[in-house]
């Protein structure tokens, strides 16, 4: 243990975090933040300086690769993440470290879903674009047939995965009078959504929405060829994670009118922090800064899930959530 006296000793690689847990984290650890309001770097020497010597991580969205996990080997027992994905940790190198590895399901498919929903309208409605017209001065009332977008209700949604979140998605589609689709799920045909094949989602679906985990097998799941079997009045919805989208390729599609819109939270390297990079000038893209779970309560909650399991692990007892692929050893 190398807190002061015999307390265990926390490093957290944000500086603040929303609710309480912290205090209650402060209860039975020292913690170490990070000390910069301004940036945390994604991976590094100084993410491994912060938790060296520390016996748990609290490591929102950061980069836990085998360089990390080496250097903390020893003294990190667990890598607590307060997200539903782990893409950035390796849980192979975590494995042979020794370093439990968990996240946090459960409690951010509601609010993730409400972005979802939040990113079609804007997007497909070009609402994004209009709200830019407004604040810019460039609103005009000479024509009828400005800001002009597509329906979202009663459009043919194509869920890429179904799990917690697409899941949600389609409860809320059911309000808007939408055809739910969905594939790359194990999960059949249920109330809310007809299983089809990958290739018929693309084609026929209005709107595609992606909630596949990032893995190799997903990179670039949407590239130039998907893009081509889509409508060329379909919009593209990316809440999940940005490299599941091959960019360029989006780009193109989007400048050649093979489909109409894109909303996205999430990017191939966040922050995303040039306000000329073409994602974030494109008249026909709607973006988040990854702000799916981003509400008071969610974002206190999955902090809370993230403390459970550091506690239980300093405690001796399994961790509450482990990753799928660590819990033999949870
Ligand atoms: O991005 C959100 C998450 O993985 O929880």
């Amino acid at each position: 243990m190398s807190g002061s006296g015999n307390r265990p000793l926390v490093a957290v690689t944000r500086s603040s975090l929303p609710g309480g847990a912290l205090d209650r984290l402060r209860k039975h650890a020292d913690v170490v933040l990070w000390p910069d309001d301004d940036d945390v770097p994604a991976a590094g020497v100084a993410l491994r300086d912060l938790a060296r010597g520390a016996d748990a991580v609290l490591a929102p969205y950061a980069k836990v690769d085998r360089e990390f996990l080496e250097a903390v080997r020893g003294s990190v027992r667990i890598v607590a993440l307060p997200s539903a994905g782990y893409d950035a940790v390796d849980v192979g190198a975590a494995l042979e470290a020794g370093v439990m590895i968990t996240n946090a399901p459960d409690v951010l498919h509601e609010t993730t879903a409400d972005t979802t929903f939040a990113l079609m309208l804007l997007a497909r409605r070009l609402l994004f674009p209009a709200a830019r017209d407004l604040h810019e001065g460039r609103w005009k009332r000479a024509r009828f047939d400005e800001h002009l977008g597509l329906d979202v209700t009663g459009a043919t949604l194509g869920l890429a995965g179904y799990g917690q979140i697409a899941q949600a998605v389609a409860r809320r589609a059911a309000g808007f009078g939408m055809t739910v689709l969905h594939s790359l799920s194990r999960t059949g045909t249920t109330d809310l959504s007809t299983a089809v094949e990958w290739r018929e989602l693309l084609e026929r679906s209005d709107i595609v929405s992606l909630h596949v985990p990032l893995t190799p097998e997903t990179r670039h799941l949407i590239g130039a060829a998907e893009l081509a079997l889509m409508k060329p009045t379909a919009t593209l919805i990316n809440t999940a994670r940005g490299p599941v989208v091959d960019t360029e390729a989006l780009l193109r599609a989007l400048d050649d009118g093979e489909i109409h819109s894109a909303g996205l939270d999430v990017f191939d390297v966040e922050p995303l922090r040039d306000p000329k990079h073409p994602v974030l000038t494109h008249p026909r893209i709607a973006a988040l800064p990854h702000v799916g779970s981003a509400t008071e309560a969610t974002r206190a909650r999955m902090v809370d899930h993230a403390v459970d399991n550091i506690l239980a692990v300093l405690d001796g007892r399994p961790p509450l959530t482990p990753v799928p692929e660590l819990k033999e050893r949870g």
